[in-house]
């Protein structure tokens, strides 16, 4: 059973899937204070907000269950993602669901920005009729200046050309083409603010959109330009804009975000309209934020499978079924390599051969580094946090790809190296067999990776094979399979053993003492794969 604590007001149709999933206890609690919400987070394995929540490193600190934030919405300024990252919490949004929503507010902003319905309608509030004081202007033919042209930027294009006005884009992802096909310009910045009798914003709130509308771009604009405002709050600076609006240079403002919501009393003047951020809230976006993010927290913990995460590589349900063996053969190879150390590697090399390589190997590699640091720090490591662990171990992490075969279709090699000792450890997936070793160092071999894996290094020579076999048959053990590798006769080989059963320090006490081994190990493997370490976490 997992606990989710839904910390702000979500539609409540459209969390009804993960109300009535078995596995998921809700919590509701929209009007949370952020006090409450510290003392209790600790009880919750899944926190679903929109933006009146900042989920703060400090309230992070709180809790050692969570391990999913999910925002209904778009935007997740609000959450300390880097202090999610390294307390491996995964960060899920719901792009895409309020793009409408936005792009019609967006829309019915500049409208009543152009034809000062709030102006008029407030004047009509106190009994005035004044008809002359509330003449307008006309979007017909006019230059509208997008900048950025991502998802709402595209919807609110597309609904300017229908009102028959120029429509410039600026984006750093806009290509000619793609201006092409949408039939408007791409543009700088500076041409926006030389032609546009309107403009609108639609980026993300990044150090380079921070107040990107400031007092040198408004020295820029057309005189007279009306600016709307519905991504978020600081990227138009206020002040600036205030000033703007005060000399003329700007003829109206619309916003619906603001640097600190609800905005201070000094945000104010008669050409600026505003809505307490309403850009989603509409009852259609809501539902589908809430559905969409219902649905991404059940197939998160229930499938392991990713779509919208912010720190985390996609990984979708459909290439579940294919990935799900690479993932546990990643895993294994990692537990394999790293169990040849005392003390930690400083260098992971990872090898994709074959079909492997032309994916996205992004979530095999975190696989194999959580597999690795795991070793030494047990369940704290998980995909998440797993660069970042690494890093602040001081490791370093190189990948290396190559689609041409090297005798299997595909091929996943490791190599650990410290300045003792290196280890590689290769396996690939056979095709209707399933997952092999086929590698250790410089030995072939093909071993089926099974939980308890007997390795043993020897001089080639007549009797070893005979001698191991008995001494684990004394010690009532059943042995699986065996595989031999050598590098030339009567040199060193090596021997890979799976076992029903752990072989206890007597086995390898005893087969330590036969003059021809040299090496014993008793490698211990994880079977079933899943993203977290489910068992220890998933409590009610
Ligand atoms: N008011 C609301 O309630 C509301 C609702 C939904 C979304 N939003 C906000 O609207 C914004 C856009 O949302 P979206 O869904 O279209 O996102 P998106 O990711 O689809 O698009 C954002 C675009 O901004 C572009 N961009 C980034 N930096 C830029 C820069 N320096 N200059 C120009 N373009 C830049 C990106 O390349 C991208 O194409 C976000 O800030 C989101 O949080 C607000
Ligand atoms: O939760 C909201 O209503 C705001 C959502 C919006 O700002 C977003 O970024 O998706």
């Amino acid at each position: 059973m997992y606990r989710v604590l839904v910390a702000d007001s979500i539609s409540d149709k459209g969390l009804r899937a993960l109300e009535e999933h078995p596995q998921f206890l809700i919590d509701k609690i929209p009007q949370i204070d952020p006090e409450e919400l510290k003392n209790i987070i600790n009880q919750y394995d899944v926190l679903i907000i929109r933006s009146r929540i900042t989920v703060t490193e400090e309230l992070l600190e709180n809790t050692q269950r969570l391990r999913l934030i999910a925002r209904a919405g778009v935007g997740v300024d609000n959450i300390d993602v880097a202090a999610a990252t390294r307390k491996g919490i995964i960060v899920v949004n719901s792009p895409g669901a309020n793009t409408i929503a936005a792009a019609e507010h967006t829309f019915a902003m500049m409208l009543a920005l152009a034809r000062k319905i709030p102006q008029a309608y407030s004047s009509m509030q106190v009994n005035r009729w004044e008809r002359s004081k509330f003449q307008g202007v006309e979007l017909f033919d006019k230059t509208i200046g997008i900048i950025g042209m991502g998802k709402i930027g595209i919807e609110v294009a597309k609904r300017a050309k229908a009102f028959q006005m120029t429509v410039l884009g600026y984006d750093p992802f806009l290509t000619e083409d793609r201006a092409k096909n949408l039939g408007i310009k791409k543009a700088t910045l500076d041409e926006i603010a030389f032609h546009s009798d309107f403009i609108t914003i639609h980026t993300p709130l990044t150090k380079e959109t921070n107040s990107l509308i400031d007092r040198s771009y408004l020295e820029k604009v057309k005189r007279g330009v009306r600016i709307i405002n519905c991504a978020r709050g600081g990227i138009v600076n206020e002040e600036a804009l205030l000033e703007g609006l005060e000399s003329g240079i700007v003829a109206g403002a619309a916003l619906d975000v603001f640097v600190q919501e609800p905005p201070g009393p000094e945000l104010k003047h008669p050409n600026l309209i505003v809505t307490p951020h309403l850009g989603a809230s509409t009852k259609e976006a809501q539902e589908k934020v809430a559905k969409e993010i219902s649905q991404e927290v059940i197939d998160i913990l229930e499938y392991d499978s990713i779509r919208n995460a912010i720190n985390m590589p996609d990984i979708s349900l459909e290439n579940q079924q294919t990935m799900k063996p690479y993932l546990q053969l990643s895993e294994q190879i990692a537990q394999i390599a790293i169990q040849f150390f005392k003390e930690a590697p400083e260098k992971i090399e990872v090898f994709y051969h074959g079909e492997i390589a032309d994916n996205d190997t992004e979530v095999l590699s975190r696989t194999m580094i959580k597999g690795i640091l795991s070793y030494h720090l047990s369940d704290t490591v998980n995909l998440v946090n797993a660069h970042h662990l690494l890093k602040e171990n001081g490791l370093s992490f190189a990948v290396q790809r190559n689609a041409s075969k090297i005798g299997f279709t595909n091929y996943i090699e490791l190599k650990l190296s410290n300045r003792q000792r290196s280890v590689s450890i290769g396996g690939t997936l056979l095709d209707g067999i399933g997952s092999r070793i086929v590698k250790i160092n410089e030995y072939q071999i093909d071993v089926r990776p099974e939980q308890n894996l007997l390795y043993i290094k020897h001089h080639d020579i007549p009797g070893v094979i005979g001698r191991v076999g008995s001494v684990i048959g004394d010690h009532q053990i059943n042995i699986g399979t065996m595989q031999v590798g050598r590098s030339e006769i009567g040199g060193e080989a090596i021997m890979v053993l799976t076992l029903d059963k752990a072989a206890d320090d007597g086995v390898l006490a005893a087969l330590k003492e036969t003059a021809a081994i040299k090496d014993v190990k008793l490698l211990g493997l994880s079977t079933g794969y899943s993203f977290f370490n489910k068992p220890s976490w998933v409590k009610v």
